[in-house]
């Protein structure tokens, strides 16, 4: 094969592929999920009234034209249209389609079933915001937010199991040696991981939380993690931290790039609750959404939220979690942060060509988890990559620190497993690349030692 073949990447998931699961959910879920939020939108109608009299009631009746008319072009196939609200990201968005008209074959118009999966899906999500903040004063209404509310109390029992898990175990860390250390921190990567399952994009806005106590799981679960680089893991946060390099460093930082509210941000919170007490992390920065985004994921207002309910809860050590994580937040080890290049719909290996300053920030950090599998589909590029090719391979340059993708399979792109490792896993299971039942603790480094997992 010739040089540059080798440089170009495969084509994009689509759903102009019948039958795939890019297809079934351009033509099956997203519809639903827009029409819940026109009926979230309508059952809020009193709401808009008594908060904002009659002003409201249109805003809530010009939206739901909006978001009617949205549906009515994908369900039909129409051209994507340019955006015209005039937000920080409108050109940017507009300039992405022109780019994608540039890859059309034939002219052909930018299409719901035409075009690349992840972007026309990004587009939607964005295109109900065009719809709402078109419709002041309502334009600030997260019609995903009771979504992501229930899903945090349904899975209140879950979520009282792991917080006290994790009080119980930093109350003996006073003489923990290093593989005590790396034993829990190994477990809670973990439930951060399984924590992903719990998406409402995947179900449509039904109901999908964590019943069970999540620490008894584990066990069952780890065979069906199929790239387990948590030792690596582990080895940049001890190398970051100069041990064994006797170079004394200040401080790791760690970043979070978070998917789902509900009992997904939890097991991340605890997660860096567990780095930041034991000293394996100094700062943990939280990346977050600006604007509603795939039903259930993490904006400012749901993270503050989740803190805050989480400290009045009236079990001691749920509150007791929370009034710590308040602390954090307080006194600057945690920090939350937005950028509009979270909701875009670039693949990132666009990111320094498009954010660059999101690209140098991200280069400060000593370790990135990237949770969840929309942003596997943008570290990958949403492409029908072979399975056996390199994740570096497959990040494209998109390298600014080492980092690791904590993700549940739930669309078929999957880069870096071992040769027939698919077959059989296809062979087994048609479903394991949507199910949500297999896994990735997926890591690349730009430093080669690193890779190796020394
Ligand atoms: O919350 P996550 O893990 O990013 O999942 C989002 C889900 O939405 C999808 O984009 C499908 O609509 C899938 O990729 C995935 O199942
Ligand atoms: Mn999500």
């Amino acid at each position: 094969m010739a040089a540059d073949q080798v440089l170009i990447p495969p084509p994009s998931l689509s759903a102009k592929y019948e039958g795939s699961f890019a297809y079934l959910t351009v033509r099956d879920r997203l519809p639903m999920i827009l029409t819940k939020v026109i009926d979230t939108i309508h059952r809020n109608k009193n709401n808009f009234f008594e908060k904002h009299g009659e002003v409201g009631v249109d805003a809530e009746k010009r939206a739901i034209s909006f978001l009617s008319k949205l549906r009515n072009e994908l369900q039909t196939d129409k051209p994507v249209l340019l955006l015209t609200d005039s937000a920080d990201d409108t050109e940017a968005w507009n300039r992405y389609m022109q780019r994608q008209q540039d890859l059309m074959e034939d002219g052909q118009p930018v299409s719901w079933f035409k075009s690349p999966w992840l972007y026309v899906e990004c587009y939607m999500y964005r295109r109900i915001q065009e719809a709402m903040w078109l419709s002041p004063p309502i334009g600030d209404f997260d019609a995903f937010k009771e979504g992501k509310t229930s899903s945090f109390f349904e899975s209140q029992q879950a979520i009282i199991s792991l917080c006290t898990y994790l009080r119980e175990i930093l109350a003996s860390t006073d003489n923990a040696s290093k593989k005590w250390l790396f034993e829990h921190f190994f477990r809670l990567l973990q439930v951060s991981l399984w924590g992903n399952r719990c998406d409402l994009s995947i179900s449509a806005g039904q109901e999908n939380s964590q019943k069970s106590n999540p620490m008894d799981c584990l066990a069952d679960l780890q065979q069906f993690i199929l790239v387990d680089d948590s030792d690596k893991v582990w080895s940049v946060l001890t190398s970051a931290q100069g041990s064994g390099e006797g170079t004394e460093k200040t401080g790791v930082r760690v970043d979070i790039i978070l998917d789902n509210a509900g009992f997904e941000l939890v097991t991340d919170l605890v997660l860096a609750d567990f780095m930041v007490s034991v000293g394996l992390a100094k700062e943990v920065h939280f990346h977050g959404k600006s604007i509603p985004w795939y039903v259930s994921d993490v904006n400012k207002q749901d993270f503050d939220w989740t803190i805050s309910q989480t400290t009045a809860s009236n079990h001691k050590h749920m509150s007791s979690c929370g009034v710590q994580w308040k602390r954090h937040v307080k006194d600057g080890a945690w920090s939350y942060h937005d950028h509009r290049f979270w909701t875009l719909p670039h693949e990132f290996c666009d990111m320094p060509a498009e954010a660059a300053d999101l690209y140098s920030t991200l280069q400060g950090s000593d370790l990135i988890l990237f949770k969840g599998d929309l942003n596997y589909r943008r570290l990958t590029g949403d492409r029908m990559w072979e399975h056996t090719v390199p994740f570096e391979r497959a990040l494209r340059g998109f390298l600014p620190a080492p980092l690791c993708s904590l993700r549940t399979l739930k669309a078929n792109v999957q880069v870096g497993l071992q040769p027939g490792q698919a077959e059989k896993l296809a062979s087994q299971d048609p479903e394991w690349m949507i199910s949500g039942k297999y896994a990735v603790i997926q890591f690349c480094s730009p430093l080669k030692e690193q890779q190796q997992g020394s």
